[in-house]
């Protein structure tokens, strides 16, 4: 029988009070965060590009996509990907690529301003650990829209290996990111480049994403330059290579309005004062835009100038017409490769005018500059000057000191990868155990983390592969193949079908609000392998040697042992290089880390200071300090002159009795002595007749 209380209930009502004000607050904090969400300030005018930052490890196949993108939204071939690259994708959507660099600073500084990455993963080889660290520091800066593209599908000769490898790769970017998260498969390449029709997909996904709002981005003006441009005059330059630099950036302004006069970061060089900001015509406008200017016959798609791709430079009072180089032969560009341009090959003739167009120093210079080196040392690296070169992100040091971390380490292998690139990049398989150095295994194992980093040698490089402990890599193993994976099958319309699934939102983003089971330890893993890495001795990593010599390295000048190690020039320039007050770059704040602190036991550098606390004149002020003195008897100098009341004896001041050999001076001081010693008598004397 039921009983009478369960009757009186209703259905789906709250039986417990505190589970009920619980969830009536939980609905009213999401109320609250959907009325807070930043909306994009459309008012102003037409958005921003969207940025998309393509990312992965070297060789991945990164600037080719980028250039099959360009291709399929301009119909331009792109020879070179160089900083930022805008193309118009749409009636009213702009898109900006941006290759990430594959060392730590440079993913540190596409991350801030990422709107979409597209994580590059090679396929034939696997998970590798740049994409964990672009996540990690993407993590820091705000989440933008993920995607994963799998690469170089086309070395799997079985299909049947070939469908396994995507499956477990995907279950294991689901794992790493979300469940759901978008992996798009490039299955290979014709004539070089990817399938158009692969390409054609992708960038219908990259049209539909939209960008999530990120609140710190809204509330703060951010430019990725597209252009820059040094405008300090020639000759200053001339007289000083090293003065100070006014440079102009061009660029799309995000975020919010840029006020003039404001101070600005830029990445890799510092804090500067803004002298002013100017708004210019759009150069890459959208195509509703451009028709209603009426300027154009022809509509522009796309604006690349650090990468020489279009023909008008916009400036701040001119646009400047670019002319190709195969009509100007001997015009001096900056383009490295306008012998490749031309279609005929390297010619010799052309190459020697080039170069000596080039030349910056005379050949006198050049010997004056010369030096003959007798031992094998390298001389201690000159700091040349301060020139920006390249792209607008350019390496930024001593930000995010995790990332940095890792980046000691990455940066060394990577740079083991560039002089290994030169065997050419072959098709062969990873020798990882052919090589005495192979598995480097840098990770601890005794962590009890599930991410961990092996260095191998694999197609002519080094390459630093992610195993995880989860997801073995056991492609050998041609088990029972009967798993559903019929809609992993990527027919395009498969793709076009996710790809509205995600645009809503449900797909690419990593939120931590859910998704819990699916929540990948790859960032404790990282932080474990970090602070694993922090404790470690640089000392001991180079030489093997104990590290408690490097500690008193700082008292002992003339230590033996510290010369065997390091390169004396060497080490003259990093104790040089300790910035001190008068140098230091007052609005860089970062770098007042390393200030040498002055003594201040030194009676000297005390004096030096003692303006600073007086206002007014100071003899007057030394005068009343020494009459608040009852001794008067300081070893101190006395500045101003002053007769003792009880004893009535005048002292005279020092700078008083050097003036005494110059009759005007003594006389005007004297009367002033005077002067006061009567009214120092008037006031004793009605001190007298007051009290006696
Ligand atoms: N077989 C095959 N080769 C590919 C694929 N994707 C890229 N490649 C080749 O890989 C090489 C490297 O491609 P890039 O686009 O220069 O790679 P990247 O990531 O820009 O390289 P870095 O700029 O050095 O980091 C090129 O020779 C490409 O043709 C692919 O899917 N299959």
């Amino acid at each position: 029988p039921l009983s009478p209380g369960f009757l009186s209930r209703k259905a789906f009502a709250f039986r417990s009070a505190t589970k009920a004000k619980r969830l009536q607050s939980r609905s009213a904090e999401i109320e609250q965060r959907r009325l807070h969400v930043p909306i994009m300030d459309r008012s102003i005018g037409e958005p921003p590009p969207f940025v998309v930052v393509v990312q992965g490890p070297p060789q991945v196949g990164k600037s080719l996509l980028i250039k099959c993108l360009v291709k399929h939204y301009t119909k331009q071939n792109l020879s070179d990907v160089r900083g930022p690259i805008t193309v118009v994708s749409g009636k009213s959507r702009r898109v900006q690529f941006l290759e990430c660099p594959s060392d730590i600073n440079g993913m540190i500084d596409a991350a801030k301003i990422a709107d979409l990455a597209l994580l590059l993963i090679d396929g034939s080889y696997g998970f590798e650990m740049d994409t964990f660290e672009f996540l990690n520091i993407m993590q820091v800066h705000g989440f933008p829209k993920v995607m994963g593209v799998l690469t170089h599908l086309d070395q799997f000769k079985d299909v049947k290996k070939l469908r396994k490898t995507k499956q477990r790769l995907k279950h294991r970017f689901w794992a790493e990111i979300k469940e759901g998260a978008k992996l798009f498969y490039l299955s290979g390449l014709i004539h070089g480049k990817y399938t158009k029709r692969e390409v054609h997909n992708l960038a219908r996904f990259i049209s539909v994403i939209k960008p999530i709002p990120l609140s710190w981005r809204m509330a703060h003006p951010y430019l990725l330059a597209d252009r820059f441009e040094d405008v300090t005059s020639s000759e200053s330059v001339r007289l000083n290579r090293k003065c100070d630099r006014k440079i102009t950036l061009y660029g799309y302004l995000r975020g919010c309005n840029m006020k003039r006069g404001t101070k600005v970061h830029i990445t890799g060089a510092g804090d500067f004062s803004l002298s002013g900001v100017t708004s210019l015509a759009d150069p890459c406008p959208l195509p509703s835009a451009a028709k209603k200017r009426g300027l154009r016959d022809k509509e522009k798609l796309f604006y690349a100038p650090m990468s020489g791709l279009g023909d008008l430079l916009y400036d701040k009072d001119a646009v400047y017409i670019n002319i190709n180089d195969h009509l100007v032969q001997f015009s001096n560009t900056d383009d490295n490769n306008a012998s490749k341009k031309q279609g005929k090959g390297n010619d010799v003739g052309v190459a020697l005018v080039k170069t000596l167009q080039n030349t910056k120093y005379s050949l006198d210079e050049k010997l004056d500059q010369s030096f003959i080196n007798f031992f094998g040392r390298r001389p201690a690296a000159q700091s040349e000057d301060s020139d920006m070169t390249g792209n607008a992100i350019s390496s930024r040091q001593n930000d995010q000191g995790e990332a940095n971390i890792l980046a000691q380490v990455g940066g060394n292998n990577l740079s083991s990868a560039g002089t290994l690139e030169s065997n050419g990049h072959s098709s062969s398989e990873c020798s990882s155990d052919s090589e005495g150095d192979n598995d480097d295994d840098i990770q601890p194992s005794d962590h009890g983390v599930d991410l961990r980093e092996e260095v191998e040698f694999c197609n002519g490089r080094m390459r630093r592969k992610a195993v995880s402990a989860n997801f073995q890599d056991d492609d050998d193993d041609d088990g029972s193949d009967n798993e559903d994976d019929s809609h992993n099958e990527d027919s395009d319309d498969d793709h076009l079908s996710e790809g509205s699934l995600s645009s809503d939102g449900s797909g690419e983003a990593l939120d931590s609000d859910d998704g819990t089971e699916n929540t990948s330890k790859w960032k404790k893993s990282l932080l474990a392998r970090t602070l694993a890495r922090r404790g470690a001795s640089l000392m001991q990593l180079v030489y093997g040697q104990a590290s408690a010599e490097l500690d008193n390295d700082s008292g002992e000048e003339g230590s033996s042992d510290e010369e065997i190690f390091v390169p004396k020039g060497q080490k003259k320039q990093v104790k040089n290089e300790l910035p001190s007050f008068d140098d230091i770059d007052a609005e860089d704040y970062s770098k007042f880390l390393k200030v040498e602190l002055r003594d201040w036991s030194n009676e000297d550098l005390i004096k030096s200071i003692r303006d600073r606390f007086v206002t007014g004149d100071w003899s007057k002020a030394s005068l009343r300090g020494r009459e608040v003195d009852e001794n008067g008897e300081g070893d101190e100098e006395i500045d101003g002159d002053f007769e003792d009341l009880e004893t009535g004896e005048v002292h005279k001041s020092q700078a008083a009795e050097s003036a005494a050999g110059k009759p005007g001076v003594q006389k005007e001081d004297e009367l002033k002595v005077e002067e006061l010693r009567l009214k120092k008598l008037a006031l004793k004397a009605k001190f007298d007749s007051d009290y006696i």
